[in-house]
């Protein structure tokens, strides 16, 4: 489906589905206003999204000079194009100065604050689904987590990258996705003591298994040791030895911990969402969270290991919402857009034809158009969400999904993860009301933007089946008198993210599914 723009004007009113973005210039609140006109009275004219990004609107003002490999000793901030002051963005990961976070490919460009960065606005029939209604679960009493102070202010993301990339050497820390390039490079490297590297899967991409043995130890022995976990006290020594797969998100963000327990780079807007989230109704939906554990001189937030109760798990990462961006990350790629070559690279590896002139000329894009050109073509802008990656019980692993877009093709992913078996799809779909029910309930999520967020579902071939939530390092606090209901369409500034939108898609789907 195109992305289409608004241009100047109105025409008839429509009920699908659309995307309508238009331009961050001097005419912006006639604009805002027109669109919002244009959902109840009327449609906009449009245009290509692609037209945004034309020279002749925006990248005309930008000089390329990318930025080579720098060295290690400049600072974070300065990696990231921000200045000390200007913060909103929360590294991930290693205290302030780590070498290890550097931003390679990120170009700077000529300050431009009013450079226009395009506002996605998508319009949608949002009629949710009448929902089932369930037992809620108790709210828990106390929480594994007690002592960690929760900010009443906004807090900040913890993207690694804001609109200005990964802090990371890309050669070294990479996205866990097809288009990303993966490679035998495993997040785990730094820690070959404790986990194994990483595995070939049959379509040339790689899973990690965290398991302490595995390195020339096929899984057929871990499994055996696990048993022997179940089995017998003597065994106890070998916990931990299982192998624990990372589906998505960066590379490097993660290690073992304790036996049933994970360790992500800590972040600490995501920490307070952890620890906001464990005391919430939502607390049968996230990992359990265990504070703040020091390794080789790194910060990690320790959580519980969603796979630790399932045997040879099929695993399915689904990225939840409408939008992948903070609204403050546009606010920041105005005030100082950055371009990104490595984004221009993976938008070219997947579709040569996508970049503008201008973006071609350049080898380089900006990360809300590389972001908002990935909702487009995936499931995320028409459907509220995306499969990221799917590992199934054999093993194989797969991350292509950045075309799965249209219902059909969900529909034959799912299909193809649960192996067609419907008590599984039943299962998922109790779970899936159980969460929206508790979502509706929640303080928390609304009082949350939550971008960036997936859904785990997990299953093995016991028929154990269950969804949580994972990935708060995008999930923002509002100021205190704003909700959102997480299923209006988003007009910038209202920093609804579509959330339960998506999840009413999905939990459509899987009803059909189910009645099939
Ligand atoms: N608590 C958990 N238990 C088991 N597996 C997990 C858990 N949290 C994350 N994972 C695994 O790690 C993957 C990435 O997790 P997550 O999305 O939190 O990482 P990230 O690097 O922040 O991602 P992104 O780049 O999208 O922000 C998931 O797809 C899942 O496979
Ligand atoms: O899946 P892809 O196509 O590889 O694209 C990545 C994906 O959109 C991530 O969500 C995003 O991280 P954040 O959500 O943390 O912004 C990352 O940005 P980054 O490269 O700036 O980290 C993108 O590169």
């Amino acid at each position: 489906m195109t992305q289409y723009v608004p241009f100047k004007g109105r025409t008839a009113a429509s009920d699908c589905l659309g995307i309508v973005a238009h331009r961050d210039d001097s005419s912006e609140t006639s604009w805002s206003e027109n669109v919002h006109q244009t959902r109840q009275n009327s449609q906009p004219l449009h245009l290509p999204i692609k037209q945004q990004w034309t020279g002749d609107t925006c990248a005309t003002e930008l000089k390329l000079t990318v930025t080579p490999p720098t060295p290690d000793t400049t600072p974070d901030s300065e990696q990231k194009g921000f200045s000390t002051n200007d913060q909103p963005f929360h590294k991930k990961g290693a205290p302030l100065g780590s070498s290890l976070q550097k931003e390679m490919y990120c170009a700077e460009t000529s300050d431009s604050p009013n450079y226009p960065i395009p506002r996605l606005i998508i319009t949608q029939d949002c009629s949710p689904n009448s929902c089932l209604s369930f037992t809620s679960p108790p709210l828990p009493e106390t929480t594994s987590v007690l002592d960690i102070p929760l900010s009443r202010e906004a807090e900040s993301p913890c993207s690694d990258s804001g609109c200005g990339g990964s802090p990371v050497p890309s050669l070294f820390l990479r996205k866990l996705s097809s288009s990303s390039g993966l490679s035998s490079a495993s997040s785990f490297e730094e820690s070959e003591d404790d986990f194994g590297g990483s595995d070939m899967e049959p379509n040339g991409l790689h899973y990690l298994l965290c398991s302490p043995e595995d390195q020339g130890v096929p899984s057929k022995s871990w499994k055996k040791l696990k048993n022997m976990v179940h089995w017998s006290p003597f065994v106890v020594s070998f916990k931990k030895q299982y192998p624990w797969i990372q589906l998505a998100g960066h590379a490097g963000n993660f290690k073992a911990g304790e036996y049933g327990k994970i360790l992500k780079k800590f972040c600490e807007s995501e920490q307070q969402c952890l620890v906001g989230l464990n005391r919430d109704i939502l607390r049968p939906f996230v990992p359990g969270y265990y504070g703040v554990v020091e390794k080789e001189g790194e910060n990690y937030n320790q959580m519980e290991d969603l796979l630790s109760e399932f045997d040879s798990p099929s695993i399915m990462d689904c990225k939840m919402g409408v939008r992948t961006y903070l609204e403050e990350e546009l606010v920041k790629a105005r005030e100082k857009p950055k371009l990104r070559k490595d984004m221009y690279e993976k938008m070219i590896a997947v579709d040569p034809n996508a970049p503008t002139e201008e973006e071609h000329r350049q080898k380089a894009i900006l990360k809300p158009r590389y972001m908002q050109w990935r909702e487009t073509l995936s499931s995320t802008a028409t459907m509220g969400f995306r499969i990221e990656g799917i590992k199934r019980a054999d093993g194989s692993c797969d991350t292509n999904f950045k075309k799965t877009r249209h219902k059909e093709q969900v529909i034959n992913a799912l299909r193809d993860f649960v192996d067609g078996n419907k008590n599984i799809l039943r299962k998922y779909l109790v779970r899936l009301k159980e969460l929206r029910t508790a979502l509706e309930k929640s303080e928390f999520f609304k009082s949350h933007e939550v971008v960036g967020s997936s859904l785990l579902f997990v299953h093995d071939s016991s028929e154990q089946a269950k969804v949580w939530m994972i990935d708060f390092g995008k999930t923002v606090r509002l100021p205190c008198t704003q909700m959102l209901n997480h299923r209006s369409p988003w007009v910038e500034g209202n920093r609804e993210d579509g959330y339960l939108w998506g999840l009413d898609n999905l939990i459509n789907i899987f009803t059909e599914m189910v009645q099939e």
